[in-house]
């Protein structure tokens, strides 16, 4: 079982469940099974596994596409829906009864339950007994009438399964561990570790990468595609992405959706260069673009251990990406967020020279559209801040320096020099000027060169603002 046969061109898969949003675990995963077919000039197969009728919805599906397209996880073949699948499912489960790797058992929810008792009362792990298995020379119980039978999976009783994991190294189970599967229900349907099986066979996968909740499922479908003589792919299992409090992400324990990161203003690049950091490393780099990722990336240097989320780290990748960004992307991003906060952002060249000032400053686009509000809303400034700045000796300096600019000519430049002019002249330190304004005029004494900030406002604005 070591040397596993492998197939020579990549075809990888990334298999969600369309039961809830994408989460950033899943993206992750995502993410890791592109990069390998990528840098190995592979396929990237997405299959949507929606067996669980109960769970399973359209809506789920399609944010599982959102976060696809908004992460530019671009996928070549695909989406397979599994429910369209049915009918292959059903010509595999007729091939493998007749040809002995797989058995109906009559076994009902009753006997099952009391099987499972007798079991406990005997001190024994419960399992299927494999009463319906049919062995040379044991004589099976006659089928009942008007029962649906379950069809289970002939498990090998003795030998071991293994395979060496692309990131856990050999793992092995004895198949005496592992009991004879239920693989398609009384009604005829498949169910999960079946589906996935014939799914992975019939789409050539390759190298099946997934997160290591899925470890226990490997044997059992090792053990299925080699009844079917299929080819056995790779496996390699990524730890999972915990949350802050170190539980496990799910969709079923209030998992944050990766399109609620475009809400908070994190950019898509920002969170693919965090995820692919979290969990897996190159040497030192923290930033790297997805083409160098995609160079770099190998199974063997994921780690082994599970990773936490860390929103702190997601952030300072953020404002790296921000920066990196030019002027007019970053506008594009942020007016949303102003519009959505009912600021109306009519005046385009004020955006962008409002964004090219704080693009340097912010951890978020959302950040960035709180800070460059004020170019286009008066943002009151906490009394207290007025209290400290606007004193006194202060005030009769901003009227003269509002008198001054009233004539000056509308740039930084000038502005700057005014401003200098004033200080001289006054007596008053820089800031004892410049912290006034600011707070009149942005509502905060936060901002970048105050002579820039003004310079970007319309002169009316600033003029109104000082006299407020
Ligand atoms: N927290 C996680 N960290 C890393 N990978 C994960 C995490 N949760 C799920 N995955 C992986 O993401 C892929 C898609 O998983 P799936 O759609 O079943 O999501 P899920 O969150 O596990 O669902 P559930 O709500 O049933 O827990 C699988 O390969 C799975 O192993």
């Amino acid at each position: 079982m070591s040397d596993l046969p492998l197939n020579s061109a990549v075809r990888t898969r990334f298999a969600p469940s369309p039961t809830g949003f994408l989460h950033i675990g899943g993206a992750r995963t995502a993410l890791f099974s592109y990069a390998y077919a990528r840098h190995h000039g592979g396929k990237f197969v997405l299959r949507i596994e929606d067996t669980d009728l109960e769970r399973s919805t359209p809506e789920s599906v399609k944010a599982i596409f959102d976060a696809m397209v908004w992460l530019d996880l671009d996928y070549d073949e695909g989406p397979f829906y599994q429910m369209q699948r049915m009918d292959r499912y059903k010509v595999v489960l007729a091939s493998m009864l007749e040809a002995g790797t797989a058995y109906k058992c009559y076994c009902s929810k009753e006997e099952l339950e009391t099987m499972r008792a007798e079991q406990e009362a005997r001190g024994e792990k419960p399992r299927y007994d494999r009463r319906w298995r049919p062995e040379p020379g044991k004589v099976l119980p006659e089928p009942p009438v008007g029962v649906d039978p379950v069809i289970r999976f002939r498990t090998p009783l003795t030998g071991v399964v293994g395979w060496d994991d692309m990131v856990k190294g050999r793992i092995e189970f004895s198949n005496e561990e592992l009991d004879d599967l239920i693989i398609a229900r009384p009604d005829g349907t498949p169910t999960y570790n079946f589906c996935v099986v014939v799914d992975d066979w019939d789409m050539g996968i390759t190298q099946v990468i997934r997160g290591d909740d899925h470890v226990n499922n490997t044997p059992r479908q090792i053990n299925i595609l080699l009844a079917l003589n299929a080819p056995l792919p790779q496996y390699g299992h990524v730890p999972m992405i915990l949350r802050e409090d170190g539980q496990k992400m799910s969709k079923r324990y209030d998992a944050v959706s990766v399109m609620q990161y475009e809400e908070m203003g994190i950019l898509p690049e920002a969170l693919l260069n965090y995820l692919a950091r979290l969990g897996w490393g190159h040497g030192d780099d923290e930033l790297f673009t997805r083409e160098q990722f995609v160079e770099w990336f190998d199974t063997r240097n994921v780690s082994g251990s599970p990773s936490r989320f860390d929103l702190g780290k997601l952030k300072w990748v953020n404002a790296h990406y921000i920066k990196q960004s030019s002027v007019e992307r970053l506008a594009g991003l942020v007016k949303p967020f102003l519009v959505a906060s009912e600021v109306n952002v009519a005046d385009e060249a004020m955006l962008l020279a409002a964004v090219a000032l704080y693009k340097d400053r912010v951890e978020t686009i959302k950040d960035l559209a709180e800070q460059v509000k004020f170019f286009f809303v008066t943002v009151a400034a906490p009394q207290e801040l007025l209290d400290q700045h606007l004193t006194d000796a202060a005030k009769p300096w901003v009227a003269v320096l509002a008198s001054k600019l009233s004539d000056t000519e509308w740039t930084k430049e000038a502005i700057a020099a005014l401003m200098k002019a004033v200080v001289a002249e006054s007596g008053l330190k820089f800031p004892q000027l410049a912290m006034p304004v600011r707070a009149l005029v942005c509502g905060t004494t936060q901002t970048p060169s105050i002579d820039a900030v003004l310079a970007a406002l319309p002169k009316t604005v600033v003029l109104a603002r000082l006299a407020s």
